[in-house]
C-alpha cells in the first residue's frame, strides 16, 4: 500500500511585507506519497516555491506541523534543519550554481562528501551517474563555464541524487533551458522516478507537469485540485496531455 513520506497539518506560512502580513500558505493539509512524482502548480505568486521551501526544510513554517515519516521537523533549529536536509533531501533549482573553480566530477563529489566518506566506490558512483545523464570522461574534467545550460543542469541533478535522498525537490528545473535540453533533463527525472525516487517538483510548464504522477494545484494558500496520472510512458501521450489540460483549465490555469 502507498505510504506517506511527507505530510503537513494546518501548515501556514506568512510574510511581513511592508508592515502587512501576507498569508501565503493557509492551514494546508497535504500528504506526499512515497514513490510519487508530485508536481505543484498554480498561478504566479500562488505560493508554490514557498510551499516547496517549507516542505523541504529550507524555510520554517509560521504555524502547523510537518511530518517527515514519523519525525516532526517544524520546530527544528536552523542547524537541525540543515542536518535534516543533508540526510534526506536533494535539490534541483532553475539555476544550477556549480562551483566555478571545481571540475564537474569535483562538484558532484563536494556535495557527496558532506555526508559520505571519500572512497573509490563513491567516485565510481559519481562517474556512473554522470554517464547515465549523458556526460563522458572528458566532460568530468570540465569547469562550469565549459558546459551548456543543459549539461550544467544534468550535473546539478547528479549532485542532488548522489546521496540517495528520500525526496528529490525541484523548483522549475527546466526554466532556464531550451526545449531540447529541457526534454533531456525531463527524461532524466522520468528515469530517476522509474527507479523509485520520490520527487516533488514546482513548475508552471505543462510539458514538465506531464512527467508527474500527481498534480496538486495551489490557490489562495490551499490545494484546490489533486489530479493523478499513470507513470509517464505507461499511457497514451495525447490522452495524458488532454486529461491534464482539462484539469488545469478547470482549475483556471
Ligand atoms: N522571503 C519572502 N519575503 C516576503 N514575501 C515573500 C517571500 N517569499 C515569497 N514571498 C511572497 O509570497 C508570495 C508567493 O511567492 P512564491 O514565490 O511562493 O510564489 P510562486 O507560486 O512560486 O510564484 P512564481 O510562479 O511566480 O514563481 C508572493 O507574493 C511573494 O512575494
Amino acid at each position: 500500500m502507498a505510504s506517506s513520506i511527507l505530510r503537513t497539518e494546518k501548515l501556514c506560512k506568512s510574510f511581513s511585507n511592508g508592515g502587512t502580513q501576507q498569508h501565503v500558505i493557509k492551514n494546508l493539509d497535504i500528504d506526499i506519497i512515497e514513490g510519487d512524482f508530485t508536481v505543484i502548480m498554480g498561478s504566479s505568486g500562488s505560493g508554490k516555491s514557498t510551499l516547496l521551501y517549507a516542505l523541504s526544510g529550507m524555510d520554517k513554517p509560521t504555524l502547523g506541523k510537518i511530518f517527515f515519516g514519523d519525525t516532526q521537523i517544524q520546530d527544528y533549529t536552523n542547524d537541525q534543519l540543515a542536518q535534516f536536509r543533508r540526510g534526506n533531501c536533494g535539490f534541483v533549482f532553475q539555476s544550477v550554481y556549480l562551483l566555478d573553480d571545481q571540475t564537474v566530477l569535483d562538484n558532484v563529489l563536494t556535495g557527496a562528501l558532506i555526508v559520505q566518506k571519500n572512497t573509490p566506490e563513491l567516485v565510481s558512483k559519481a562517474k556512473e551517474l554522470l554517464k547515465k545523464v549523458g556526460l563522458n570522461e572528458e566532460d568530468f574534467k570540465k569547469y562550469s563555464n565549459q558546459l551548456s545550460g543543459g549539461e550544467a543542469q544534468r550535473v546539478g541533478i547528479v549532485r542532488a541524487v548522489i546521496n540517495d535522498p528520500k525526496i528529490l525537490f525541484a523548483d522549475e528545473p527546466t526554466g532556464a533551458l531550451n526545449s531540447a535540453s529541457s526534454r533531456d533533463v525531463l527524461d532524466i527525472f522520468t528515469e530517476i522516478h522509474k527507479n523509485g525516487q520520490s520527487i516533488v517538483m514546482v513548475t508552471h510548464d505543462l510539458k514538465t507537469a506531464l512527467r508527474g504522477t500527481r498534480v496538486l494545484y495551489l490557490r489562495d494558500g490551499g490545494v484546490v485540485g489533486d489530479y493523478r496520472m499513470k507513470p509517464y510512458g505507461e499511457d497514451d501521450k495525447q490522452e495524458r496531455r488532454a486529461g491534464l489540460t482539462a484539469f488545469l483549465e478547470e482549475m483556471g490555469w
